[in-house]
């Protein structure tokens, strides 16, 4: 098992809420959207990628899927529907993300849906969105490293970490308080 990589923000375990995600500048939105394109071509491959590996070295995170939770064979998890479902809803989040970057309003909605249904439909312990952030940096970074630099990871990573601040905006929105230092 890994240790999760830092996408900026303190866990909501600590309590300690940075006030507001740390705005993007125009140049950053722009590399963003320049390398996500690259990533987005090969969104289905890519997004299962990230599953597994987020499943492999997170076991405990397939609890919530009711079709992989006892699966240990990443050849077979990739045949899993269920997974691959996921991993088209998850790139296709992270695609409207990156459409509205200009828009700081309708990303916080977009992500603000996400946090919702995960808290209150699914009830999935925010930590993991932690993870699932670091683990998408990763596999990003490996697999298009002629365009993931190390400036260009920085500006993914402060992204990420945007994403986690709306998304447990959210869950502290509708009142989260199943706090567990489980997830790790
Ligand atoms: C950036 C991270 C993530 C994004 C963008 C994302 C996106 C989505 C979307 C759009 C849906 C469908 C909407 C809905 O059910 O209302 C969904 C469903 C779901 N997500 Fe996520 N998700 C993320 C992370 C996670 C994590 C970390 C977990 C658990 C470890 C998780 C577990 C689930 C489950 C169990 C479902 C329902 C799947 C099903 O019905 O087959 N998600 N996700």
């Amino acid at each position: 098992m890994e240790s999760p990589r830092d996408v900026g923000g303190e866990t909501m375990e600590h309590g300690e809420r940075p006030e507001r995600a740390e705005p993007l500048t125009d140049a950053e939105r722009e590399i963003i959207q320049n390398t996500w394109v690259h990533v987005y071509e090969n969104c289905e491959d890519v997004g299962v990628s990230v599953l597994i590996r987020f499943f492999v070295n997170f076991p405990s995170a397939k609890q919530y899927f009711s079709q992989f939770q006892d699966m240990d064979d990443p050849e077979e998890m990739e045949r899993s529907v269920q997974l691959r479902h996921h991993a088209r809803q998850v790139m296709g989040a992270i695609n409207k993300v990156v459409e509205n970057l200009h828009d700081p309003e309708k990303m916080s909605s977009v992500l603000a849906l996400v946090g919702k249904a995960h808290a209150v439909k699914h009830k999935v312990e925010p930590m993991y969105f932690k993870i699932l952030c670091g683990v998408m940096l990763e596999v990003f970074s490996e697999d298009f490293p002629e365009f993931f630099t190390a400036e260009v990871q920085m500006v993914w990573t402060k992204l990420m970490g945007a994403v986690y601040w709306h998304v447990t905006g959210a869950y502290t929105e509708v009142g989260w308080v199943q706090l567990s230092s489980s997830a790790v």
